[in-house]
């Protein structure tokens, strides 16, 4: 069934009435959606917090939902501001892309070590390097063939994406505190896709997935454990961000299609470099999956 479903919505161009995705900017009275609540911040450091994270600081702003057949898995309608969301895009697109992080270009030696991908792109205009960057690694680094996460192959983890998935799982009101220890930053064209999988390389399957999208809107497709269960479509927009968590955290899921501007939220771009990001991000989709690879470790 997952199969059927991703070709359906590979092959769609726009979304159609008929399509069934889920839109949560557009819910109906749905009764197969139910609100989560978050944690009530209290005090002004939080608001603080938020803040430097570019989250909205006024958590009634923010919209969380729960979808009842597909348990653990939450929504949140783009939490970020707009400040919030060209921060982290910028980040992946800059800092996440340069040493000690990995990337899938690296084996091709296309930049030169003194040099960065971004600024190689900009400076030289070679759209062909720009588009062949797919994925950085960070922390512990994915290893595509073996699926193994070893100690040997970890870097550092930006102490600004540790906190904000943090601070976004405790508002959720998880019991576990979430140690963000690995990260994929996954940048897709228009015409890219992810196929069905599911991610169960982590010593620890318990901890929530974090998965947060920016720039173009994309079809995000969940089913269950199995490939025979039947998935459901999820409109992604930029900044939404979804949760895999208890049952859905070992689902299937992919990325069938990523979609053309007309369901993106629009960003207000300013000075030159922005207009550069803008480029770009009128062309990509960024997400930045965060994984807790071990237990905690108990003092
Ligand atoms: O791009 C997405 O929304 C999902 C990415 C994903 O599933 C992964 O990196 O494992
Ligand atoms: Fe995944």
């Amino acid at each position: 069934m997952f199969k059927e479903y991703f070709k359906y919505y590979k092959r769609i161009n726009s979304l159609e009435h008929q399509s069934n995705v889920i839109d949560f900017e557009n819910v109906d009275v749905n009764e197969i959606i139910k609100y989560k609540e978050l944690k009530t911040a209290s005090c002004n450091n939080e608001k603080e917090k938020l803040d430097g994270l570019g989250l909205k600081n006024d958590l009634s702003d923010w919209r969380c939902y729960e979808i009842s057949n597909i348990p653990g898995l939450i929504f949140i309608s783009n939490p970020f501001t707009p400040c919030g969301q060209k921060y982290w895009m910028k980040r992946c697109i800059v800092d996440y892309t340069k040493k000690p992080n990995r990337l899938n270009i690296d084996a091709h030696h296309y930049i030169d070590v003194e040099e960065n991908w971004w600024t190689t792109v900009n400076n030289t205009g070679n759209i062909k390097l720009r588009d062949q960057l797919r994925w950085a690694t960070l922390g512990y680094h994915h290893d595509w063939d073996t699926k193994v996460y070893s100690e040997s192959a970890k870097s550092e983890f930006p102490s600004d994406l540790y906190q904000l998935s943090k601070t976004i799982i405790e508002l959720l009101k998880f019991p576990e505190e979430f140690i963000a220890e690995a990260a994929i930053v996954n940048f897709y064209h228009p015409s890219s896709t992810l196929s069905g999988h599911i991610d169960h390389s982590e010593y620890n399957l318990s901890a929530p997935l974090l998965s947060i999208s920016f720039g173009l809107s994309a079809i995000f497709l969940i089913g269950g454990h199995s490939l025979n269960d039947k998935p459901t479509a999820i409109l992604l927009r930029s900044g939404d961000t979804i949760i895999m968590s208890r049952e859905s955290r070992l689902s299937y899921h992919g990325v069938p299609k990523i979609l053309l501007s007309e369901n993106d939220r629009k960003i207000k771009y300013e000075n030159e470099w922005e207009f550069n990001l803008k480029n770009y991000m009128k062309v990509t989709r960024i997400n930045i999956n965060v994984r807790q690879v071990n237990n905690a470790i108990r003092s």
